[in-house]
C-alpha cells in the first residue's frame, strides 16, 4: 500500500510557486490574495488563517477581509466590486459557505471571473467544461487530480468513480477525470445520495474521490483490491485525548480500507494541503494572466 502524502505534493507545488513569485519580482510585479470571511464559523476561522499564512510564507500580497455575520448583502457585494477594480489583488476567494441571508450565487457572479481563483464562477465552470486552459479549475479536484499525477497513477482508461456532486469537489473533478489528456481520459461514474447500491458501484472503481462530507462513511465493503482512494472528506469529530477536543477525519475508514488499497491519501496530511498549494498556483496564473 502506498501512502500519497498531500503535505509532500504540497510542498513540491509551492516550490515551483516560489520560482513562478521570483520570475515575476523580477518584472516587478507581485501577486495578490484576497480572502473574504463573513461571519465566524471555527473551521472556516481555521482556514482562512492558513491561507493567509501561507501567501505570507510564499511572499505573496494577503488580504484577510474578515466580516461580521450581520454583513449585508449589499455590504458583501462592495467589498467585492472594491477588490475587482484593485489592481494589487489577482485572485479573491469568498469562504463558503457564507451565512443563510447572503445569495452565494450573486456573489459567486459578482466576482470577476478573471480572479475567481476558487473557479466557481459560470465563465470559470464552462471553460472547464469545455477544456480551456485559460480558466480557473476548483483547488480541490485540482489538487486532487495533482496527486493522482505524482503518485504515478494512470487515469487513462480507468473507471474513476467520484462520491459526491457538489460544485466546489464532485462535479469539477468529474470534469477533470474525463478531460483528454494527463491525469484525465478516465471513464468517470458521478455517484451521490439517490445512487442505489453505492457499494456495487464503488466496488467497480480502480480510482475512488469520496466528497461526501461523512466520517468514515466509505467501508472495505466499498473498495476492490488494489483500488486507489483519494479522500476529500474533512470532518471535525469529538475526540477527548486531543486537546482542541476534536480531530480530523475523512469520509473514508481509513484503517480497514487501506489494507484493500494500491495507493490511499490521509486525512489530515492529504487533499487539505493540496487544495491551500492549489490556491496559490491559481493566484500566480492570474497574476501572469492579468499582466499578459
Ligand atoms: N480537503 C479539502 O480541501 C476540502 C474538503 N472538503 C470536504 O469534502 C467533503 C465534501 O464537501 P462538499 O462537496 O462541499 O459537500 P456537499 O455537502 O456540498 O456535498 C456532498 C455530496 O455527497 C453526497 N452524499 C451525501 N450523502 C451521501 C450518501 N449517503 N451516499 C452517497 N453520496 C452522498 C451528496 O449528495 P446529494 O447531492 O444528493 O445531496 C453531495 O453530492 C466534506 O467533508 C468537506 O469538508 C470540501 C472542500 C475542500
Ligand atoms: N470558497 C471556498 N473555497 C474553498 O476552497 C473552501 C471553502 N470555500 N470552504 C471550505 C472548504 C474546505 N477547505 C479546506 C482546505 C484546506 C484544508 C486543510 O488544509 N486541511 C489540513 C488540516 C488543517 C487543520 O489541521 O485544521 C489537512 O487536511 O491536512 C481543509 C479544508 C477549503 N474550502
Amino acid at each position: 500500500m502506498q501512502l500519497i502524502s498531500g503535505t509532500a505534493v504540497a510542498e513540491k507545488v509551492l516550490e515551483e510557486c516560489r520560482r513562478d513569485i521570483a520570475t515575476l519580482a523580477a518584472q516587478g510585479r507581485k501577486p495578490g490574495l484576497a480572502v473574504v470571511l463573513v461571519g465566524d464559523d471555527p473551521a472556516s476561522r481555521a482556514y482562512v488563517r492558513s491561507k493567509d499564512k501561507k501567501c505570507r510564507d510564499l511572499g505573496l500580497h494577503s488580504v484577510k477581509l474578515e466580516l461580521p455575520a450581520s454583513t449585508t448583502q449589499e455590504e458583501l457585494l462592495a467589498h467585492v466590486d472594491a477588490l475587482n477594480n484593485d489592481p494589487s489583488i489577482h485572485g479573491i476567494l469568498v469562504q463558503s459557505p457564507p451565512p443563510k441571508h447572503i445569495d452565494e450565487a450573486a456573489i459567486v457572479r459578482a466576482i470577476d471571473p478573471a480572479k475567481d481563483v476558487d473557479g466557481f464562477h459560470p465563465v470559470n465552470v464552462a471553460k472547464l467544461a469545455l477544456e480551456d486552459p485559460t480558466g480557473f479549475v476548483p483547488c480541490t479536484p485540482l489538487g486532487c487530480q495533482r496527486l493522482l499525477i505524482e503518485a504515478g497513477i494512470e487515469t487513462s482508461g480507468a473507471h474513476a468513480v467520484v462520491v459526491g456532486r457538489s460544485m466546489i469537489v464532485g462535479k469539477p473533478m468529474a470534469l477533470l477525470l474525463m478531460a483528454k489528456g494527463k491525469g484525465g481520459d478516465a471513464t468517470v461514474t458521478v455517484t451521490h445520495s439517490r445512487t442505489k447500491d453505492l457499494a456495487a458501484i464503488t466496488r467497480t472503481a480502480d480510482i475512488i474521490i469520496a466528497a461526501i462530507g461523512r466520517p468514515h462513511f466509505i467501508k472495505a465493503e466499498h473498495v476492490k483490491e488494489g483500488a486507489v482512494v483519494i479522500d476529500v472528506g474533512i470532518n471535525r469529530v469529538d475526540d477527548a485525548t486531543s486537546d482542541k477536543g476534536y480531530k480530523l477525519v475523512g469520509d473514508v475508514a481509513f484503517d480497514e480500507v487501506a489494507p484493500k488499497c494500491r495507493a490511499i491519501t490521509p486525512v489530515p496530511g492529504g487533499v487539505g494541503p493540496m487544495t491551500i498549494a492549489m490556491l496559490m498556483a491559481n493566484t500566480i496564473k492570474a497574476c501572469k494572466q492579468a499582466a499578459a
